[in-house]
């Protein structure tokens, strides 16, 4: 069975406005709600792949019910531990071609409400694949993330982990077995600046022997992305086409690998399919079908470095 953890879920509240002006009243031009969050949009876009998956995390007040009613509403089971405070909105302004985001101030999380969590866990076993991904909640210590893929390697689980900053640097340390950087945050990570491919390459070296993970997927927007790992070292282009919003592309390709990876083994295959996953995201308004994932497959190029 596969689990999606997102400890600090959102409604994405997208705004669609001519230009964006600060110190003024903006007018909408039209918007949107979504339930996101890393972890949900995994599960979301997994489900839409046609692989069943549990969302799991913490989730309160009058936000997180519009969650909960949306992933009932479409048929992805969730477990998650019910806090007192709401789940937070995060707003999207889409202004012509740029978007500017506000992402929202986390609900508090009690010692009590994150055994309850952590229990839920417990029980997973080889059989399972865990999808960790997100920021984590202020009243979390940045070493939750590795404490989860310590325990969770103990139990045989394979963790796949999405995040950034100190989170990151902090669970890299216990090797997870599938990581997603976009290339600022590989860079953030090594506090170096990435010029070339090459940087990518050495730096993602770094993570699959150092930090003994397995696959190390690098993805780079509209250039694509760059695997490093156990099927050796190659680049991914990106399909071309108009990006229409680009929320929930990381996610995708998360979602995208997952499901190849599963179903075939095979992580060349698996990382095209990623790349496919976050562009056709991204040509999207919201997060891609199969059909337009499908579609796109064969214009993603690998070519070995
Ligand atoms: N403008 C774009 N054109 C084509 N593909 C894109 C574009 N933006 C994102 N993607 C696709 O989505 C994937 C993830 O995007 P990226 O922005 O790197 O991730 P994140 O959302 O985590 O920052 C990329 O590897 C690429 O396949
Ligand atoms: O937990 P964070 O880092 O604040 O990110 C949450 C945001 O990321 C998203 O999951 C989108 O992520 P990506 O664009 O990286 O795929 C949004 O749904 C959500 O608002």
């Amino acid at each position: 069975m596969i689990y999606t953890i997102t400890l600090n879920p959102a409604i994405d509240y997208v705004v669609k406005l001519d230009v964006l002006e600060q110190g003024t009243i903006n007018r909408s031009q039209g918007d949107y709600k979504e339930a996101g969050g890393k972890g949900i949009n995994v599960s979301r876009v997994l489900d839409r792949l046609g692989t069943t998956s549990t969302a799991l995390g913490f989730i309160g007040g009058f936000t997180g019910k519009f969650i909960t009613n949306y992933l009932e509403k479409v048929g992805i089971a969730h477990d998650f531990v019910s806090l007192q405070e709401d789940t937070r909105i995060n707003v999207k302004l889409k202004a012509g071609n740029e978007e500017t985001e506000v992402n929202g101030k986390s609900p508090a999380i009690t010692e009590e409400n994150y055994e309850s969590f952590v229990n839920k866990l417990r029980g997973l076993t080889s059989e399972d694949m865990v999808v960790l991904a997100g920021s984590l909640p202020a009243s979390l210590p940045e070493d939750t993330y590795h404490s989860i893929v310590t325990m969770l390697n103990a139990q045989g689980v394979s963790v796949i982990l999405d995040t950034s900053g100190s989170a990151l640097e902090q669970a890299i340390k216990a090797s997870p077995a599938f990581i997603k950087p976009n290339n600022h945050e590989l860079a953030d990570l090594f506090s170096e600046k990435i010029k070339t491919d090459l940087d990518i390459v050495r730096l993602a070296k770094r993570l699959h022997v150092e930090n003994r993970i397995d696959h190390v997927l690098v993805s780079m927007a509209k250039e694509g992305a760059i695997y490093v790992g156990e099927a050796g070292t190659f680049k991914l282009s990106a399909p071309t086409g108009r990006a229409v919003h680009s929320v929930g592309a990381g996610d995708s390709s998360v979602a995208g690998f997952l499901y190849k990876w599963q179903e075939s083994n095979h992580a060349e295959e698996a990382a095209k399919y990623a790349v496919a996953s976050g562009s056709a995201t991204a040509f999207s308004k919201t997060l891609c079908t199969k059909d337009e994932v499908e579609k796109l497959l064969e214009e993603v190029q690998v070519t070995k470095l």
